[in-house]
C-alpha cells in the first residue's frame, strides 16, 4: 500500500518540493528565515478582503512588538494569534492572509503579535512576549475596540507559546484566556511516540527540522523539562482555560498533542480535539492550497465564539 495516496493529494506538490530542498538544518538561521518567509509571502494568493485591519506596537519592558488586528464584523471579542515557525521565523506579513481568513470565519477580532524569534532569543523571550502581550491587551481593551472576552490560539510553536502561557496564567493566577486554540502545537521534545517513528520523514516538517527548532529555541537542556518550553511535561493540567486542539493524522507531533488532550480532560478542563485526516504539519496555513485544510480552519473558526 502506498502510504503517500493516503495523503490529501493537494499537498502533494509541497511534499515533493520539500524533499527536494534537501536538509534546511543545514543553512545559517538568518538565510533560512529569510528563504522560508520570502517562499511564503510569494505562494501567497490573492488577500482574503476584510473590513478592517490596523497595527498597533505593543510596548513592554525593554522592547516593542508589532502587532495587527484584524476585524471583519466589528467583533467585541478577540483572539490573539501566535504565528508558527519553529520559533525561527514566521511574521504578521507572513501570516497576513491566513489572519484576515480567521478573522473573516470566526467574526471575531485577530490580533496578530509578533514575538522574538531564535536563535538570537532563546527561551524564555518568545515566551514572555506572548504572556506579556496578553496581559498589555487585556489590560487596555478599550484601546484595542475589545468590549468582549479574549482568547489565544496559533499554530505549531506559535501553538506552544498559546498553551504554556495559559499554564502561567493558571500558575500566577493572574487573568487567564477565555480559550486557547491550539493548532498541531510543539509540546515537548520526542523521539519514541508512534507518529514520531512513522512520519518524520517524507511530511514536510522532519525529525530531523524537529530538533533543530527546539535546539535553536532552548539555551541548555534544562530549558526541556520547563513546562513553559514544553507544555506536556507540566504536573498539573487543571484550572485552565477549554482547549481546541486541532492535529494532523501525518505529523511527527500528533501523538503528544492527543496526548495533552487526553491530560486537560483527566484534569477536569473542556478539551475538544479534532484530527485532520490526510493533513500535515502546518495544514491551517495551507488553506489555500488544500480544500481539507481550509474547511477544518473554517469549522475551528466558527466554533470560536461559542468560547468567548
Ligand atoms: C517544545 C519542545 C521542543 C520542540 O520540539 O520544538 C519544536 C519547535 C517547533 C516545531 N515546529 O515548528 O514544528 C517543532 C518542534
Amino acid at each position: 500500500m502506498n502510504l503517500m495516496n493516503m495523503v490529501d493529494p493537494d499537498f502533494n506538490s509541497l511534499i515533493e518540493l520539500s524533499k527536494s530542498a534537501g536538509d534546511m538544518t543545514k543553512i545559517e538561521p538568518a538565510m533560512l528565515r529569510n528563504f522560508l518567509d520570502e517562499s511564503s509571502l510569494s505562494s501567497r494568493g490573492k488577500p482574503v478582503e476584510i473590513k478592517e485591519t490596523k497595527d498597533y506596537k505593543i510596548k513592554l519592558d525593554g522592547r516593542t512588538l508589532n502587532a495587527r488586528m484584524y476585524d471583519n464584523n466589528n467583533a467585541k471579542s478577540a483572539i490573539l494569534y501566535y504565528h508558527g515557525g519553529g520559533f525561527l521565523f514566521g511574521n504578521i506579513e507572513t501570516y497576513d492572509n491566513y489572519c484576515r481568513f480567521l478573522a473573516k470565519e470566526s467574526w471575531v477580532k485577530i490580533i496578530s503579535i509578533e514575538y522574538r524569534l531564535a536563535p538570537e532569543h532563546k527561551f524564555p523571550d518568545a515566551f514572555n512576549d506572548a504572556y506579556d502581550s496578553f496581559h498589555y491587551i487585556a489590560k487596555k481593551k478599550k484601546d484595542f475596540g475589545i468590549e468582549g472576552r479574549i482568547g489565544v490560539a496559533g499554530d505549531s510553536a506559535g501553538a506552544n507559546l498559546a498553551a504554556a502561557l495559559c499554564l502561567k496564567c493558571r500558575d500566577g493566577k493572574t487573568e487567564m484566556p477565555a480559550v486557547q486554540v491550539l493548532f498541531y502545537p510543539s509540546l515537548a521534545p520526542d523521539n519514541f511516540s508512534r507518529s514520531f517513528i512513522e512520519y518524520s520523514d517524507n511530511y514536510v516538517l522532519t525529525g530531523k527540522m524537529i530538533r533543530y527548532f527546539g535546539n535553536m529555541y532552548s539555551k541548555n537542556m534544562q530549558d526541556l523539562i520547563n513546562p513553559y518550553f514544553s507544555p506536556l511535561v507540566a504536573d498539573d493540567f487543571s484550572n485552565l482555560p477549554p482547549a481546541i486542539m486541532v492535529t494532523n493524522e501525518y505529523d511527527p507531533l500528533r501523538d503528544p498533542e492527543e496526548t495533552y488532550v487526553k491530560k486537560l480532560r483527566e484534569a477536569g478542563v473542556r478539551a475538544v480535539g479534532i484530527r485532520g485526516i490526510g493533513m500535515i504539519h502546518g495544514s491551517a496555513t495551507d488553506f489555500e492550497v488544500s480544500d481539507g485544510a481550509r474547511n477544518i480552519v473554517k469549522m475551528v473558526a466558527r466554533i470560536i465564539p461559542d468560547y468567548l
